[in-house]
């Protein structure tokens, strides 16, 4: 039985202020039949870790470098993240993919630095309108998994978030359908290569203008574990929201 996890990626937003938000939510809480992630910028790790402590929220990181340390301006390790507090970090997610140019491969060393640090890497995949118009959906999620995920992924250590470029932050999401088959293939592919015992525990995340009104409906979507929730994970009312279908699911 794989634990469900609702996940929250608040991007390159939140001030100290928005430490309020994340208190509401270790306020409601405290405990929790489902796992609860936050990644808030990594300015806020610290801080973030320290108010989170005792709750049922854990703090995550957006990205890491693949190495531990070094002559890297600007970037941070996964060990410096979990020195921070950290328990996760979101590898690979479309905004690197198209914003630094981040590679698969590149993706799966991030993944090894993360596991190396001892934390839970959230590995992202995720079409392009243009990918899903041509019909070529499947091959291209095929393909990033097979070169993002490395060979040491587990079910402890490894989320997977499929998120499609074009449903994330424009309020469009795919069908139902469209969901379960993408994660239905997913299923499928880490069947493949990783057996059953291990591709079974591996959590897969949907993605993509998730918010309280169409939570109940994903969340009762085939081999759909959880949600990586952008926009609406910023308010801690309407994260709350997702988060109870999520229980309910
Ligand atoms: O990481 C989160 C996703 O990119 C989804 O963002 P969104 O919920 O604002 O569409």
């Amino acid at each position: 039985m794989r634990r469900k996890l609702a996940a929250g990626n608040w991007k390159m937003n939140g001030l100290a202020e928005a430490l309020s938000e994340l208190n509401e939510l270790t306020v409601t809480y405290g405990e929790a039949p489902v796992d609860i992630l936050i990644c808030p910028p990594a300015t806020l790790i610290d801080r973030a870790s320290e108010a989170a402590e005792g709750s049922a929220v854990a703090i995550g990181g957006q990205d890491c470098h693949p190495k531990t340390s070094g002559a890297h301006t600007g970037d941070i390790s996964a060990e410096m993240l979990r020195d921070s507090g950290a328990s996760h970090v979101i590898i690979g997610h479309s905004e690197r993919r198209d914003d630094h140019g981040e590679s698969s491969t590149l993706i799966a060393a991030k993944a090894t630095a993360a596991y190396d640090a001892g934390l839970i890497a959230v590995v992202c995949c995720g079409e392009h309108l243009s990918t899903r118009e041509a019909g070529e959906t499947l091959p291209h999620i095929g393909k990033q998994i097979a070169e993002s995920l490395p060979d040491a992924a587990t079910a402890e250590n490894t989320v997977i978030a499929y998120e499609p470029v074009w449903a994330i932050g424009t309020g469009l999401t795919p069908t139902v359908e469209q969901i379960a088959e993408v994660h239905d293939f997913i299923r499928a592919e880490l069947v493949a290569r990783f057996g059953e015992t291990t591709a079974n525990g591996i959590r897969l995340l949907y993605g993509g203008s998730v918010k309280p009104s169409n939570a109940a409906e994903i969340f009762a979507t085939s081999n759909v574990d959880g949600a990586l929730v952008g926009g609406a994970s910023l308010k801690a009312a309407d994260f709350s929201a997702i988060i109870d279908a999520l229980v309910a699911a």
